[in-house]
């Protein structure tokens, strides 16, 4: 693939790394659909923390783009608890496969951060150029670092080799096929299974972690898979790019909504020895939105496609 060929030619070959994710599923399915072959290789093919290993795959099957969808991932819990492998896994994950990337000649590459990047007190909503300017959120600090080096890693083989890679930054994301384990999950499919089992249980009340007053902003995976596959085909800059909706809403509140898509009537009441995390982190979207991007899917129309997929997969 050279630079006449565009962005992303159709026929372009492209490697989805952490295919069985909630991210990489959702972009292997649009991909798939827009006629791209996708390759793939499970953890157990390929360990992507292993750099030789992953070098020599991507050596032999030579894909035109990567998408760096595979990374160690969880909710508020998971990455207070296990700091080590959220910092070390998806560095050695990213320096494997950016690296690899480069020395099997791919040239186009598209590194998915996350919001957590930017600092626990950025103006809202959070313009990219808040990048580096002030303290993390402490139960995420880790995670974040291993992903702001990411971004230092793409913009370096930028700058070094002219390599046309780029870093998406989305926001909270869920969908079909997230994890629901009650200690590591995000909070949209925690609060779907916490509400369901005690609606199936008849239990009266259901006890929620923090204070309810933190807002966040939450986009489907299918609408991340789109913006994905718009990024590759029009965005080549240094500077990541914010993915997200435009707008959020306080925890207490999807709570409210959650609540009612799963049928559950009773109490919710909250736990506020567990961890708030950032106050807000709404995104500026307004560089996507440049590249005509909009998300299609509403909040309640995305839960309840998610809490149906979660039911049918449990039935
Ligand atoms: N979920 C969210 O709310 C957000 C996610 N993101 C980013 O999006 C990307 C994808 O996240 P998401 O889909 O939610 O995460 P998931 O946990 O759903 O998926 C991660 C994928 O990475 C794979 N993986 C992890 N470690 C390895 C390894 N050592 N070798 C090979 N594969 C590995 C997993 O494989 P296996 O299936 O074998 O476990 C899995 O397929 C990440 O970079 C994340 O930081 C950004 C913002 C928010
Ligand atoms: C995507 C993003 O995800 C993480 O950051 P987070 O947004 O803080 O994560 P979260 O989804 O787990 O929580 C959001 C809010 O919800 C509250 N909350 C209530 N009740 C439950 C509950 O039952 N489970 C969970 N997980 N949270 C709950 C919780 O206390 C918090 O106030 C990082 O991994 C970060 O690295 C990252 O990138």
């Amino acid at each position: 693939m050279t630079a006449a060929d565009g962005l992303l030619p159709s026929t372009a070959r492209i490697f989805v790394a952490g295919h069985r994710g909630l991210v990489g599923s959702a972009v292997t399915r649009r991909l798939e659909a827009e006629g791209h072959e996708v390759i793939t290789r499970t953890r157990e093919e390929v360990d992507l923390r292993d750099a030789e290993a992953t070098a020599a795959f991507l050596g032999e099957t030579r894909p035109d783009v990567v998408v760096l969808a595979a990374a160690r991932v969880g909710g508020i819990m998971a990455n207070h608890r296990y700091p080590v492998p959220f910092l070390e896994d998806n560095l050695r994950i990213q320096l494997s496969v950016i690296a690899g990337a480069h020395a099997a000649d791919v040239d186009r590459l598209l590194f998915l951060g996350s919001s957590c990047i930017y600092p626990k007190h950025a103006p809202q909503p959070i313009r990219e150029e808040s990048l580096l300017t002030g303290p993390l959120e402490p139960t995420n600090e880790p995670y974040a670092l291993a992903k702001i080096a990411g971004i230092c890693q793409v913009r370096s083989y930028r700058r070094q080799y002219g390599r046309r890679y780029i870093s998406a930054m989305p926001t909270n994301l869920y969908g079909p096929g997230d994890n629901f384990d009650p200690e590591t999950s995000h909070v949209l499919p925690a609060l779907i299974r916490r509400f369901h089992e005690a609606r199936e249980s008849g239990a009266p009340e259901v006890v929620l972690w923090g204070s309810g007053t933190p807002r966040r902003e939450f986009l489907h995976s299918d609408d991340l898979a789109a913006a994905c596959l718009t990024l590759l085909r029009s965005y080549d800059e240094p500077d990541p790019i914010n993915v997200g909706c435009g707008s959020d809403l306080t925890i207490a509140e999807l709570a409210t909504t959650v609540a009612s898509v799963t049928g559950f009537a009773g109490r919710i009441t909250w736990d506020t020895s567990r961890p708030d995390g950032t106050p807000r982190k709404l995104l500026d979207v307004s560089r996507l939105s440049k590249l005509g991007f909009a998300p299609a899917i509403p909040l309640a129309e995305g839960i309840r496609d998610t809490y149906h997929g979660w039911l049918h997969a449990n039935s």
